[in-house]
């Protein structure tokens, strides 16, 4: 069909044929290799700060493409600020990318390093557009926070979300998703690399101030949830 996704034909080798001739002429194309040793201090950058309201969070849905839980971005209840950033980021969603196996999943890279898969919070530029959608169309409109995940044997706090998978089987399916904290996702530490992209899925727009921290979480391996009367 004519929907994008990660298969052999409409992967991404091929969105720019499929209406996002960005992802071939585009100038700040996401994901990227991150090369550490090549990465420059920079002393203007201040930390990044977080509030979030865990009574924010509404809903938890199998988007066809990714899990995605969504926030109430009506008001500056769940908000990120510092960093590279002027002014205050709402907080819209979080969704997730992994992969097959273990070994693959991410879409930074660091180092050479794959990680088993990738956590993104998407913030918009609420003080300065005046809606999502005007701001996913600025160069400065969203802020994206990824977080490795590595594979392990418990995270309580991925246990909710993977507990709320087991009626998400279809796509567009939804559910509601309260009092969660998306802190409860993040690593101690929130160093990161910082670098100006995009939307590393169609459309692919060119307004993502990236916010890679540099600490991977653990994730517990899916394949841990033994299926009723299976061996
Ligand atoms: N993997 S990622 O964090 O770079 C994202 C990809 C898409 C994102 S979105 O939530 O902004 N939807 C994009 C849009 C929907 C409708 C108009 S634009 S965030
Ligand atoms: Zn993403």
């Amino acid at each position: 069909g004519c929907s994008w996704g990660y298969g052999p034909k409409n992967g991404p080798d091929h969105w720019h044929e499929m209406g996002f001739p960005i992802a071939k002429e585009g100038a700040r194309q996401s994901p990227i290799e991150i090369k550490s040793q090549e990465a420059k201090y920079d002393c203007n950058l201040k930390p990044l700060n977080l509030s979030y309201d865990p009574a924010s969070s509404k809903s938890i849905s199998n988007t066809g493409v990714s899990i995605q839980v969504d926030f109430d971005d009506c008001s500056d209840r769940s908000v990120l600020t510092g960093g590279p950033l002027c002014g205050k980021y709402r907080l819209r969603q979080f969704h997730f990318h992994w992969g097959a196996c273990d070994g693959h999943g991410s879409e930074h890279v660091i180092d050479g390093k794959n990680f088993a898969g990738e956590l993104h919070l998407v913030h918009w530029n609420a003080e300065k557009y005046s809606c999502f959608g005007d701001a996913v169309k600025a160069p400065d409109g969203l802020a994206v926070i990824a977080v490795f995940l590595k594979v392990c044997d418990s995270n309580p706090a991925l246990q909710k979300i993977v507990c709320s998978l087991e009626c998400l089987k279809s796509k567009d399916s939804k559910s509601e998703f309260k009092d969660f904290s998306p802190c409860s996702l993040l690593p101690s530490c929130l160093q990161y690399y910082t670098y100006l992209g995009s939307l590393t899925t169609p459309p692919l727009c060119e307004s993502v101030i990236w916010l890679v921290l540099k600490e991977p979480v653990t994730k517990q391996p899916l394949d841990c949830y033994r299926i009723p009367g299976s061996s």
